[in-house]
């Protein structure tokens, strides 16, 4: 089914008639901790609607509830298939859209940070955030789109952005005194949100990606800076990016861990619309929640499927582990042939991922997903002085605290088996079963 304006209305319609279920909240839920805590009990299992007390809108969270959900969504019935969806989509981004009038779907609801559906997690939140926003912009003739966090400072006086060095920030450092022109969207179809975090090299629009995994993309034009958002989003709002820098943080991030407190780009909020055609779902992103790992982790665990394939013959399976924040710890398991393959596909994983810290190579009776197996592996497959391989002083993730200066020892862990001797290792079976 298509869903050409990305609405999550659709998304949802979409999702349920292929069994996903939504649990709605009884009653409306404050802002500060009790909606967190109603979504963090839906955390990796169901999607959730509530609305949140100072708030008119609806609010849902969980749209990618876990694999499942995500898998209807692209409809793939595995792991393969759904890779292929995002790859192909990200080799062959749609390069035009279907432009509408944005007054057709949009209404404007004013400008003040106040209407902004920030929520508050954690203790130590250092205030309240919108953590589902995508910043649209383009700077001369390359539009960009990437999901940024906003914080509301507590006493409600400036919004902050969380800009990492990838393309936005490129765009933002020759945007000069005027700070940059953006779009952010709230709530649209998680497709634009994986599409938003993949990794394309600078030039390539993510939305192309996205319309290529919706069967196509109808974009409305903000009225202020002519910025093409999809039609269907929830929210848009019209604002320049910096160039001033205030207060951000603590955030908890995908490590689960609160983050370093920067100097991030003020967002001077101009226009707020909301859409009128289509639900207002306002979506919320669970910091260090499946969702959020999900989100982030599963466009990498692609890239490093696609570029482990294309170091052996045979990759059986790829995880980014939850422990790891699907960003840190991958365990890929392979076909081997060769007895380097091991080191290849671990070197491969490692170039495929930037962020990636650790990684296990396993033989393809080893289930990834399952750690006592993966241990198991590593007890009786690995000799440390052949199955490790340390890499000094890389460029590691920027959300790792034991990191120095930006940079980490990374490591590969071999834990095949040798090809010689290959009896000594097999899983044993009870007999008389056929
Ligand atoms: C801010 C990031 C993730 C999050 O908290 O959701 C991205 C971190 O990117 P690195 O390149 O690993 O520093
Ligand atoms: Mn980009």
């Amino acid at each position: 089914m298509r869903n050409i304006e990305a609405s999550v209305e659709n998304y949802l319609e979409i999702v349920q008639s292929r069994g996903a279920s939504i649990v709605s909240a009884a009653s409306p839920l404050d802002a500060r901790y009790e909606a967190a805590r109603f979504i963090k009990q839906y955390d990796g299992s169901s999607i959730v609607e509530y609305m949140v007390k100072e708030f008119n809108w609806p609010f849902i969270s969980n749209l990618i509830a876990n694999r499942e959900t995500l898998y209807r969504a692209l409809g793939a019935k595995d792991d393969r298939e759904a890779y292929t969806v995002l790859s192909k989509a990200s080799s062959s981004p749609q390069q035009k859209f279907e432009e509408r009038a944005f007054s057709k779907y949009f209404e404007h609801v004013g400008g003040e940070l106040s209407l902004l559906p920030a929520l508050r997690f954690y203790d130590r939140d250092g205030g309240r955030y919108i953590t589902s926003s995508v910043f649209i912009a383009c700077s001369e003739d390359v539009c960009n789109a990437s999901i940024h966090r906003i914080m509301v400072s507590d006493d409600g006086s400036y919004a902050a952005v969380r800009v990492v060095p990838r393309h936005l920030y490129r765009m933002l450092k020759k945007s000069g005194e005027k700070g940059l022109p953006v779009a952010v969207v709230i709530g649209v179809d998680p497709r634009v949100l994986l599409a938003a975090a993949t990794s394309p090299p600078y030039g390539v629009f993510e939305l192309g990606i996205a319309a290529s995994m919706l069967g196509g993309l109808a974009v409305c034009r903000t009225p202020r800076y002519n910025l093409p958002v999809p039609c269907g989003s929830s929210m848009v709002v019209e604002a320049r990016l910096g160039p001033d820098r205030a207060r951000e943080g603590p955030f908890v991030d995908l490590l689960q861990l609160y983050d370093d407190v920067r100097q991030e780009p003020v967002l001077h909020v101009e226009h707020i619309y909301v859409n009128k055609v289509y639900k207002p779902y306002m979506h919320v992103i669970l910091p260090g929640g499946y969702e959020h790992m999900m989100l982030m982790g599963f466009p990498r665990e692609a890239a490093i499927y696609e570029a482990v394939s294309r170091a052996v013959a045979g990759v059986s399976k790829v995880r980014l582990t939850p422990a790891g924040g699907m960003w840190l710890h991958a365990v890929v398991s392979i076909e081997k042939q060769h007895d380097g393959d091991g080191k290849s596909a671990g070197l491969a994983a490692l170039a495929a991922h930037p962020s990636l810290k650790h990684v296990v190579v396993v033989d393809s009776d080893i289930d990834p997903d399952d750690p006592r197996q993966v241990e198991w592996a590593i007890a009786t497959r690995l000799q440390a002085d052949r199955g490790l391989v340390v890499i000094p002083a890389a460029r590691g993730s920027t959300l790792d605290p034991s990191a120095q200066d930006g940079l980490t020892y990374k490591l590969l862990v071999d834990a095949t088996m040798p090809i010689r001797d290959r009896d000594k290792y097999v899983k044993p079976t009870i007999g008389g079963q056929g």
